[in-house]
């Protein structure tokens, strides 16, 4: 398997800066005073073992969940905790199950992610008068890019559904693309994925990265994580316990632990899963 090394690139100013978020459910404490920022220009990872809370804590970024303390901003704004307000702010995320509209489109499906970004109101779309036109035009285009961006364009108008699962999973990254976020949030990206489909998505990443969106991504796949991330944090039991490039990472006693003594680069690799599955 070849494996891409990320270019190096500018990391600007904090895009995302998370203070002290905690999330409880009654007694269970999944997000413990979790703290982290995200950069311009940055692919952060988020790792840690099943349950860590790994996606509640994306929830609580995304408006899903209120979370029971501290605060997300974006961009020196604290983001209302309403998922529709999040993607309008410039923050967009796909989810560890595919949720697409499957007797839809794949076209169709990324117009759905657009809509945050049309102002066509609800009066213009009844009259069809000519700025409905011209913004339904625009959007068709916008979505007509993204699909040539992430190689779907000749499957425009078969019906989401009937792709093959990783196509499936570029699908959800494209209509992610469409609301034009400054952050992009994925939760297991290649979950499921063949090594090959695995390579393109990482290629993929570094191409949003290029565009100048920044990423945070939650992936077991630790050879993903370690060939794409600036930065990776560590969630254990709700808790970052430890944050930084892949050596600090790989070499932390408590990182080790939590993963039973598993050397990470082979913790969960897909090449692996492929072989297992074999
Ligand atoms: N809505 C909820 N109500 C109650 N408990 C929840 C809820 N959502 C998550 N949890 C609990 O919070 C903990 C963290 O779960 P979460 O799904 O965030 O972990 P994760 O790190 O994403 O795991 P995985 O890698 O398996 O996806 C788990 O114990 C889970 O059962």
């Amino acid at each position: 398997m070849t494996t891409t090394t990320a270019p190096a690139t500018a990391v600007g100013a904090p895009l995302l800066d998370v203070r002290g978020v905690t999330m409880r459910f009654g007694g269970l404490t999944a997000v413990n005073d979790v703290s982290m920022t995200v950069n311009q220009g940055e692919i952060v990872g988020l790792i840690g073992p099943n349950g860590a809370g790994k996606t509640t804590f994306f929830n609580c970024l995304t408006g899903l969940y209120v979370p029971t303390e501290g605060s997300v901003s974006y961009q020196g704004k604290v983001l209302p905790p309403k998922p529709h307000l999040v993607t309008q702010a410039g923050v967009a995320r796909t989810f560890q199950n595919i949720r697409l509209f499957g007797n839809m489109t794949v076209l169709e499906n990324v117009l759905v992610g657009r809509h945050t970004r049309t102002k066509e109101g609800l009066f213009s779309a009844i009259l069809r008068g000519p700025g409905y036109h011209r913004a339904e035009a625009a959007s068709r285009q916008r979505a007509m890019e993204l699909l040539e961006f992430t190689g779907l364009a000749a499957k425009a108008e078969h019906l989401a559904r009937n792709l093959p699962y990783g196509e499936q999973r570029k699908l959800e990254i494209a209509r992610a693309l469409a609301s034009d976020p400054g952050l992009l949030l994925l939760d297991e990206p290649t979950a499921g994925m063949n090594p090959q489909e695995t390579n393109a998505a990482e290629e993929l990443v570094f191409a949003i990265r290029d565009l100048g969106i920044a990423i945070l991504v939650i992936e077991h796949d630790m050879k993903f994580i370690f060939n794409l991330c600036d930065r990776t944090a560590v969630l254990v039991q709700g808790q970052k316990i430890v944050e930084g490039d892949k050596e600090t990472v790989q070499n932390d006693e408590r990182v080790i632990t939590a993963y039973l003594g598993a050397p990470l680069e082979t913790a969960t690799s897909t090449d692996e899963q492929a072989e297992d599955a074999t």
